[in-house]
């Protein structure tokens, strides 16, 4: 199964002088971290890295750990540069075929928890990790106190790996796009087409890094040796 990764944004929310997944980590790029730990897993065919046009700081990797790499240019909005992966996969990649779709700025998403998702979700119509919401929700007012307390049962989180199959995924993002929505990840696109993406429990490691706080928590997160339950 291939694994379409995007990694075409400016990481404007962490404010760096680069683009967030090309700054370090515990040693490494950011986005080096989030393409080995997913060549590490033995469903994982290879990756389709999604890059911003005119990117200069992509280490031009080709393969890893014995799997190839091979990169496109995204678009102005994730959901572009997820569709523009999966346009790029070779042609060997049936329409049929389940893709996973893992963003760059999740380095520490476990191996045991994408060997989960590919077997619940892979026998229907696809699905994602995510966790349920342990935190009371609050809707802010506009001057930012707490207007409602939203109900928080049957509320999750998603994170990424999320997968589906190439076609119905591809068609979706396209709807979505015809009918002006932005959708925010791949199960919002599924969902606006009909689908029912099941949710997958994962652990809540496998954090996004997203603002400059992120980072000590991933270097953390990093320097452990592996749980003993991940593969
Ligand atoms: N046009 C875009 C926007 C985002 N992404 C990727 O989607 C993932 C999740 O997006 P996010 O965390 O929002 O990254 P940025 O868009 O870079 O962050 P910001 O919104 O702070 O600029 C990241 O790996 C990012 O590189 C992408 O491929 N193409
Ligand atoms: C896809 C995602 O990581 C699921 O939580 C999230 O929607 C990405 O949001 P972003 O604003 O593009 O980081």
């Amino acid at each position: 199964m291939w694994c379409v990764v995007p990694a075409a944004g400016r990481g404007l929310r962490v404010g760096g002088d680069r683009p967030k997944q090309y700054l370090p980590i515990a040693g490494r790029l950011l986005i080096e971290h989030t393409l080995d730990r997913l060549a590490r897993h033995p469903g994982i065919a290879g990756l389709m890295v999604v890059l911003s046009p005119g990117d200069e700081l992509w280490p031009g990797l080709s393969s890893l750990r014995g799997k190839p790499v091979q990169t496109t240019a995204g678009g102005a909005e994730r959901c572009d540069s997820v569709l523009a992966g999966l346009r790029a996969l070779s042609p060997g990649v049936g329409e049929a075929e389940h893709v996973l779709v893992h963003d760059a700025a999740r380095p520490c998403v476990r191996l045991d928890d994408i060997s989960r998702l590919i077997e619940l979700a892979g026998a229907g119509e696809g699905g994602l990790l995510g966790a349920p919401l342990r935190d009371t929700l609050k809707r802010a007012d506009e001057v930012g106190r707490s207007a409602l307390t939203e109900p928080r049962d049957r509320r999750w989180r998603a994170f990424t790996p999320q997968m589906f199959r190439r076609g119905a995924l591809s068609e979706a993002l396209r709807e979505a796009s015809r009918r002006g929505v932005t959708v925010s990840d791949e199960a919002m696109a599924m969902e606006l087409a009909g689908h029912a993406p099941l949710l997958v429990e994962g652990a809540e490691d496998n954090i996004k890094v997203t603002t400059a706080a992120d980072f000590a928590l991933a270097e953390f997160l990093l320097g452990r040796t592996a749980p003993a339950d991940e593969e």
